[in-house]
């Protein structure tokens, strides 16, 4: 979530000052941050895949698991003390490293790349794996509604305003199977500070999942701008 366009802070008591936090940092220097870090997260995402799927014996996993928790150690000799929230610098950029949906340090996150077309649908696709399984080969409903939510909430915050869900209602047409997934959303009407969102999931073969969302600008948020 953006946390420019003059909510910066959270306001008081709603629990986000501390989290939207403006740092003086170059919008370069973000990036090639990035692309040290969001290596490390694809591949602690092979790692989780590989743990769900590896039929190794038994030593070889407690060997694997010794040595995963030295890498751990390793990381956490210098670390943040809690969540990453919502950063941005004096250009605009912000970045959300451990948002669980596009965290680019997040390896729980699918990899996601969210596209806001130039007629204000937006669109999202990736592949997903073995990590994100509910019944049998089928994606979990709650990563399905979880994806969902992300990309509508990106529809709702035009203009880089601040929304929030407030409610979502999903249609679990079918089964969706892992594998690649598409999701769009667009925003169908606006009340006041209610912008009401529509969006599918689909895989190749069409909509598995349809969803209906209420997202509000939280009144913390509203400017006089
Ligand atoms: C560019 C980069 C982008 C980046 C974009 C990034 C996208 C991120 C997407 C992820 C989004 C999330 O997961 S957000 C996290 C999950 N959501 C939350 O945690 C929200 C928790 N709830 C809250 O914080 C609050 O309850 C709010 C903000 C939803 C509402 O609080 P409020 O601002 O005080 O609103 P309030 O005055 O009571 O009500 C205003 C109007 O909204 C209605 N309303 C209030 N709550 C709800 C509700 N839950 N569902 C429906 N409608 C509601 C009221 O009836 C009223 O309608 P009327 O009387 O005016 O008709």
């Amino acid at each position: 979530m953006s946390a420019t366009g003059g909510v910066a802070g959270g306001g008081a008591g709603t629990g986000y000052a501390s989290i939207f936090v403006q740092e003086d940092v170059s919008t370069a220097e973000v990036d090639r941050l990035e692309a040290v870090h969001a290596p490390l997260a694809d591949s602690v995402r092979d790692l989780v895949a590989a743990t769900i799927q590896t039929c190794v014996d038994e030593d070889e996993v407690r060997e694997v698991r010794a040595e995963v928790d030295a890498l751990v150690a390793r990381l956490r000799a210098r670390r943040i003390d809690g969540p990453a929230g919502v950063r941005y610098n004096a250009e605009g950029r912000s970045w959300s490293w451990g948002n669980a949906v596009v965290g680019e340090r997040n390896a729980v996150a699918p990899p996601l790349d969210v596209v806001r077309d130039p007629d204000d649908l937006v669109h999202a696709e990736t592949v997903l794996g073995v990590q994100y399984e509910g019944p049998p080969g089928m994606v979990h409903g709650g990563v399905g509604a979880l994806l969902l939510d992300h990309v509508m909430g990106v529809a709702a915050s035009a203009r880089k305003r601040v929304t929030f869900t407030g409610t979502l209602t999903m249609r679990y047409v079918r089964a969706t199977p892992l594998g690649p997934v598409r999701i769009e959303a667009r925003v169908d009407r606006e009340e006041g500070r209610k912008v009401f969102v529509v969006a599918t999931l689909a895989d190749p073969d069409g909509v598995t999942v349809e969803a209906h969302g209420v997202f509000i600008v939280p009144s913390w948020a509203v400017t006089d701008a």
